[in-house]
């Protein structure tokens, strides 16, 4: 079994390892040279995922025409980036297992509608759940949605990318996975605003679980379906990543509910925060499609540089109303 990585960055990293641990044939494309070269020299990524001795088996590469004969793809760029590096890649019909959360700003599309148009012939699955990189990359018992529309594939890939501390649970439901990885990102950043602006542990609970609200109001008109929301890939990972500073959108949000601005928290970032993306085009598909999404509204606010005693004030000023609403 050959399996690609597109994507150097701590995720691509950790599930090379994975897939190094369980014997696979792994070949990681990235762009950074230093990243090649620190892999392949010293079997480590020193950029994105310093400190984690990798499997010396890993072979890193900078030539996309490298995954030309591979079993299976993982596709681990950042959201924004999926479309052009999978525009320079040669695909043909090898299964696509993508790893990205976020939605493309612009086109609003999901990163699985992108592979799909940029290559039509090849299977698509989506990889998603609670799932730090450096926790996977050491071993930590760890688990995620699978998600194909082609069963039977699915539960191959499934099987073939599982490990030990690795569980991979089968869904035919691919909206629905990357739903939930898309829509918690932006979540994380508004419950970081709570840490930051020391709004208590109470406001965070009722964050997560408005937002959960909010995740699973856009996941249904966009076809999803409300397991997968409630699964591994949707509430799972709205938990991790709305409770943990490990977590870059969490950590961002705690930046701006300091005072910082988005500009100055993101200005020296190498690695990515995927809900600052995601959260304008976000706010922009949820209004086409009719759906009242008030916490992601307040983080765009937010992420726009509004005061954020202001932006807290108006989404406590909201008229009441019910629960199921
Ligand atoms: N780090 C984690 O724990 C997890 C990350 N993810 C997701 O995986 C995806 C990749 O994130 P990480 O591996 O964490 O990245 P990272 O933050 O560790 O590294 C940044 C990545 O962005 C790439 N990049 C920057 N500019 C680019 C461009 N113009 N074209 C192509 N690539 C470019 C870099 O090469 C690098 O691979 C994101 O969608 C993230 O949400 C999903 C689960 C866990
Ligand atoms: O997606 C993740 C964990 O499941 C990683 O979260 P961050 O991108 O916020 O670090």
């Amino acid at each position: 079994m050959k399996i690609g990585v597109i994507g150097g960055g701590a995720w691509g990293t950790a599930l090379a390892q994975v897939a190094a641990h369980e014997g696979r044939d792994v070949i990681l494309w990235a762009r950074e040279t230093a990243v090649v070269a620190s892999i392949n020299a010293h079997h480590e990524n020193a950029l994105f995922l310093a400190g984690v001795a990798l499997s010396p088996t890993i072979r890193a590469t900078e030539d996309l025409a490298a995954l030309a004969d591979m079993d299976a793809i993982l596709v681990v760029a950042p959201a924004q980036h999926v479309g052009s590096v999978l525009a320079a890649s040669p695909i043909g019909r090898i299964p696509l297992v993508l790893c990205a959360k976020g939605i493309e700003a612009g086109s609003k599309r999901l990163v699985g509608e992108v592979a799909r148009a940029v290559h039509p012939n090849a299977p698509i699955a989506v990889l998603s759940g609670p799932t730090f990189a450096y926790e996977v990359a050491a071993g930590l018992p760890t688990a995620v949605t699978l998600a194909c529309e082609d069963a039977d594939l699915g539960e191959r890939l499934a099987a073939r990318l599982a490990a030990r501390h690795f569980r991979t649970y089968a869904s035919t439901d691919v909206a629905g996975a990357e739903i939930g990885g898309a829509v918690k990102n932006v979540l994380a950043i508004g419950c970081g605003v709570v840490e930051g602006a020391g709004l208590g542990q109470n406001a965070r609970a009722a964050l997560i679980a408005r937002g959960f609200a909010e995740m699973t109001r856009f996941g249904l008109a966009r076809g999803a379906r409300a397991e997968t929301l409630a699964g591994l890939s949707g509430l799972g990972d709205l938990v991790l990543t709305c409770s943990s500073t490990s977590s870059r959108n969490f950590s961002l949000g705690v930046g701006l509910g300091r005072g910082d601005s988005a500009a100055a928290l993101l200005s020296d970032r190498r690695t990515v925060a995927e809900g600052a993306f995601t959260a304008p085009v976000l706010r922009e598909a949820a209004r086409d499609a009719g759906v009242d999404m008030p916490i992601t509204e307040a983080v765009c606010r937010l992420l726009e540089g509004a005061p954020v005693g202001d932006v807290i004030g108006d989404l406590l000023a909201r008229p009441l109303k019910g629960e199921a609403g």
